[in-house]
């Protein structure tokens, strides 16, 4: 940015060649000048950063950043629109998907100032470069910088990168030591992960899930796994299982709910527990086609003051007999399971018809009882008897006396004796051991 402003490409090439053009080249300062940063992700918010230390005032585009980060770097964060027709630079940070394909194009430089410079070191693709070169004829923009091109290296006979009004280098945003050593470290540490089992951000071979959108679906995530584990736990025989539906509730709206790794993780969560298969992001929608299994989405728009991105999942197994009746809707006897993330924790809230408040971990058994008095103490007591450490309790009822479902969080899994004997206690109608 600093190099095009004060055309230093241009004046030292002029001067190799033996000339002396002081008036030809006399640049425009940075202080005082707004700088539209378009991706906030790392290498945008580092720009930014060094762009107020320049005395720039600093806007910025991105439709995943989070407000705080770019509040806490003193950036405003505006739609796309707002932020390219105000820029007098405009410095380009985001990957090249089919959303920011040609995103630079006639109709955007014709909403821009006249006289923008823009600086392009994210990807080639992001500019239509024919309407670039159409943009600095007609003076539209002033001066691009270029490092990236659609096509690497670009013809020989390139207009843009032969324009006057052009800086140009061949893809050496990274090409520093010190950025080839992290990027070496950052590559092994991610592949680390992977092998650990952790959720990449940056697999190539998965759907491109933004790390911001990762880290903010983490606990969703783990719920929508466990959902699914004990949904197929649920089910007699545990196989059989041809259509899942699950059903996300949010108070965003459903378009921008991005749901593919809740889908493969309740994929996982499904499949795993009945197969040798290793489901993963990667996988996961091959693995469930593969074996016959549909997963039908559905998104519920709801009212809610607060501001996270799903209230509740909700997974219903159609057609199959469940090993716990009461697990099954009154209305159309499927298998229903429902949670939802509380203080960062994924819980259990309802099965069938019944709500329960379990978070869920480690293994759990539910009981269907008669509502009455010293059923807790009674199955307490024997899992007390073998030493099994019960970790919490809740107890769902569809009303006075009448059915309920006791949810009991334990540490250790009960022996078979134990278990029979839960069985046994007469108010006990079913029971079924999950282990999540
Ligand atoms: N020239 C080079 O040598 C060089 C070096 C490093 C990175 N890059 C490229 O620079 C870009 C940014 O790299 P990074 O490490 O900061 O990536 P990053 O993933 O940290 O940041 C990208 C940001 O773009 C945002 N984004 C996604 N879609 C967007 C859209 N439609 N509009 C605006 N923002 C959008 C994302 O939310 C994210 O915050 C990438 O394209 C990368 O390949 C080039
Ligand atoms: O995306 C990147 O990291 C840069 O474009 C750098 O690419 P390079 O590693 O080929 O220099």
């Amino acid at each position: 940015m600093s190099s095009m402003a004060r055309n230093v490409a241009q004046a030292d090439a002029s001067m190799k060649a033996g000339k002396w053009e002081r008036t030809k080249y006399v640049g425009v300062s940075l202080v005082g000048k707004t700088l539209a940063v378009m991706g906030f992700g790392k290498v945008g918010s580092e720009v930014a950063r060094r762009a107020k230390g320049l005395g720039m005032h600093v806007i910025a585009h991105d439709p995943y950043a989070p407000a705080d980060r770019a509040r806490a770097i003193g950036v405003d964060l505006l739609s796309f629109d707002e932020a390219i027709s105000t820029a007098d630079f405009i410095s380009l940070h985001m990957p090249l998907t089919p959303t920011t394909s040609k995103i630079l194009n006639d109709e955007n430089f014709a909403k821009m100032k006249k006289g923008v410079r823009i600086i392009n070191v994210a990807r080639g693709g992001v500019i239509d470069e024919e309407a670039l070169v159409r943009a600095l004829d007609n003076g539209t923009v002033a001066q691009a910088a270029l490092d990236v091109f659609t096509v690497e290296p670009p013809p020989k006979d390139s207009k843009l990168v032969q324009h006057e009004n052009v800086t140009v280098t061949p893809h050496l945003g990274a090409s520093t030591k010190e950025a080839q050593e992290g990027v070496a470290i950052e590559i092994a540490e991610a592949v680390v992960g992977a092998l650990n089992g952790e959720l990449s951000a940056t697999a190539v071979n998965a759907p491109m899930v933004p790390a911001e959108v990762l880290s903010e679906l983490a606990p969703y995530v783990v719920l929508a796994e466990k959902l699914g584990r004990l949904a197929v736990q649920l089910v007699a025989g545990g196989s059989g299982i041809k259509s899942v539906k699950v059903v996300y509730t949010s108070s965003r709206d459903p378009s921008d709910l991005d749901t593919r790794l809740l889908r493969a993780m309740i994929t996982k969560g499904i499949i795993e527990p009945i197969s040798d298969t290793v489901v993963n992001l990667v996988n996961a929608d091959f693995t469930a086609k593969q074996k016959g299994l549909r997963i039908i989405e559905e998104r519920v728009m709801i009212d809610s003051s607060t501001d996270c991105p799903i209230d509740s999942i909700q997974v219903q197994i159609a057609n199959v007999e469940s090993k716990f009746a009461s697990a099954t809707t009154s209305d159309n006897g499927q298998i229903n399971v429902a949670g939802k993330v509380k203080y960062g924790v994924p819980h259990l809230t309802c099965v069938g018809s019944f709500s329960v408040d379990v978070s869920l971990e480690g293994s759990i058994i539910l009981c269907r009882q008669v509502d009455q008095p010293g059923m807790i103490g009674s199955v307490g007591s024997i899992l007390g008897e073998t030493n099994v450490n019960v970790n919490f309790m809740s107890v769902g009822r569809i009303g006075l006396r009448k059915k309920a479902i006791m949810a009991i969080g334990v540490d250790e899994e009960p022996d078979k004796e134990t278990l029979k004997k839960i069985g046994d206690v007469p108010a006990v109608e079913e029971f079924v051991f999950l282990d999540l």
